[in-house]
């Protein structure tokens, strides 16, 4: 398997405060990639650096082999690789379902026949058939991230990236995500990058990094972090590894 995302000894601070120090990982292509922490561990800020949102204040970033710090990549073929979704879901809550996935379409440059091909997939893969036609204002917070994580892969992005994706769902719909994501990374050689504090979900991961204070305190596989700090959970190790003082 080849690394398709390389972070390399990223920092960002604001104001002179480091709220991200030194942090390296690589992600393996088709994997699942879990980046773990609390609340302000400095999750969020290492996926606004890699899809480009902010600039690092150093370090570097390759994602397939280009670098994004670089003057020279193209920007569109850098982006037709990555789907996103943020915290704050990508719906525009005036528009339809349907009319939601069109206007992602349209971004992507994907044109109406192409488009419309795409939108019956994505109503069959996420049995979004009964709700195609409403107004995602109107939607439960379960079918708004169906929703809004559909609008993400739209355009069949290598990389998804994806910050708190089940904050707001039900024990179901958090089932049904994670089910999803591993049939796509199983099936379809979607790398995945996902934030999320719970840890539980985490076992889905193929691999982890728990963040604390800006930095990458412990990684692995959840097995082998289970393992190696002794605990039946992956709650237990967190706990252990946030208390050392590593
Ligand atoms: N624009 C900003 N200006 C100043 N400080 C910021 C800014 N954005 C984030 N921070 C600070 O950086 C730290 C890391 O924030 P970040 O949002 O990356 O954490 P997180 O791990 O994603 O947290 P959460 O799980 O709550 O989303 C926090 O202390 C936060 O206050």
């Amino acid at each position: 398997m080849s690394k398709i995302i390389i972070v390399d000894d990223l920092v960002k601070k604001y104001d002179g405060k480091t709220v991200v120090r030194n942090v390296s990982f690589n992600i393996f292509s088709g994997s699942i990639y879990g980046l773990l922490g609390a609340n302000g561990a400095g999750k969020t800020t290492v996926i606004k650096m890699i899809i480009g949102l902010i600039k690092p204040t150093s370090g570097s970033i390759y994602i397939d082999g280009i670098n994004t710090q670089s003057n020279n990549n193209n920007n569109s073929d850098f982006k037709r690789k990555i789907g996103y979704m943020g915290q704050q879901f990508n719906l525009y809550n005036q528009l339809t379902v349907r009319q939601n996935l069109m206007f992602h379409a349209g971004c992507h440059n994907m044109g109406r026949r192409n488009g419309h091909i795409r939108i019956g997939e994505l109503i069959s893969d996420f049995e979004l058939s009964d709700i195609i036609d409403i107004s995602t204002a109107k939607l439960s917070a379960g079918q708004q991230q169906k929703t809004a994580f559909a609008c993400s892969i739209i355009h069949r992005p290598k990389i998804v990236i994806v910050d708190e994706p089940t904050n707001q769902s039900d024990p179901n719909s958090k089932r049904i995500f994670w089910e999803q994501i591993t049939s796509l990374s199983k099936h379809s050689g979607i790398t995945f990058l996902v934030t999320t504090h719970n840890l539980y979900e985490a076992e889905y991961c193929n691999y982890i990094s728990i963040m604390d204070g800006g930095i990458i305190k412990e990684a692995g596989t959840p097995s082998g972090i289970k393992t190696n700090y002794n605990a039946d959970s992956l709650t237990e190790a967190f706990r252990r590894i946030i208390k050392s003082n590593k």
